[in-house]
């Protein structure tokens, strides 16, 4: 296999990035019911520390929400020839620069309770968490489209607070906004423990509505893959969790 890419390019010190559409604003939909709805609870994956669920951290019809408002913006198809050093991703996307939307999902969902009260799994977020990256990313694959196999960077950010926080990203979050609940098939996130692409090996991590996977990045991060969409459309949310630095 040749050898796997970054999943982007990014700026190792930027608060907003270049590739970031930065002129548009974004009216989300409320946290509605109010959140969270359960008590989340962050579970390891039982193969490896580097991976984590939380499950029901979206309730269904707050995703129903999420996916009919996400099918408005302007997603743009990636371009079908990936820029040197880039993995081959296909499916459309939209990009914003929102620290207000990053504030809401850290502060407003029971997430920053979740991660900062879990004494058990402290030392696992690489320092001390503050909130999400505001490069907030959505993606759409419908049939035949995947993410091919990665690694996603570590980046050195200022989150906009009052005062500004440099930070760093250690673990990507990804919410699943549907699933084969509705109608999704395929698409699982694998991850590959030992850097090459084996099935014997692989770790599959199903879609499941609502549902918030992280998963640490930088240096210590699995290389992994969006699978390919038999059918239907996987919609999902990107952000990362920001440690002091
Ligand atoms: O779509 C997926 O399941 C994976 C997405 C991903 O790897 C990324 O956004 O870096
Ligand atoms: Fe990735």
């Amino acid at each position: 296999m040749a050898k796997p890419k970054k999943a982007s390019k990014s700026s190792k010190e930027a608060a907003v990035p270049a590739s970031a559409q930065p002129s548009l604003s974004v009216s989300w939909p409320a946290f509605k019911p109010e959140l969270p709805v359960v008590d989340l609870d962050i579970q390891l994956h039982p193969a490896t520390p580097k991976i984590a669920l939380i499950s029901s951290f979206f309730p269904r019809s707050l995703c129903r929400e999420y996916v009919a408002f996400l099918k408005t913006l302007p997603l743009q198809t990636t371009p079908a020839r990936p820029k040197r050093g880039e993995a081959v991703r296909v499916n459309d996307r939209f990009q914003i620069d929102d620290p207000m939307l990053a504030a809401r999902l850290w502060e407003n969902t029971g997430l920053r309770e979740a991660i900062l009260e879990n004494q058990d799994l402290k030392h696992l977020w690489g320092g001390e968490p503050i909130g999400l990256n505001p490069n907030i990313r959505v993606y759409r694959y419908t049939k035949g489209q995947y993410f091919d196999c990665h690694y996603d960077d570590s980046n050195a950010l200022i989150l906009p607070s009052q005062p500004p926080v440099p930070v760093k990203t250690t673990w990507t979050c990804l919410l699943y906004l549907t699933s084969s609940a509705e109608g999704c098939i395929g698409g699982e996130t694998v991850f590959y423990p030992h850097d090459r692409k084996s099935a014997a090996e692989e770790i599959a991590v199903p879609l499941e509505t609502g549902a918030l996977l992280l998963h640490k990045h930088g240096n210590d991060c699995l290389l992994h893959e969006g699978r390919e969409v038999l059918d239907g459309e996987k919609w999902i949310l990107r952000t990362d969790l920001c440690i002091k630095r």
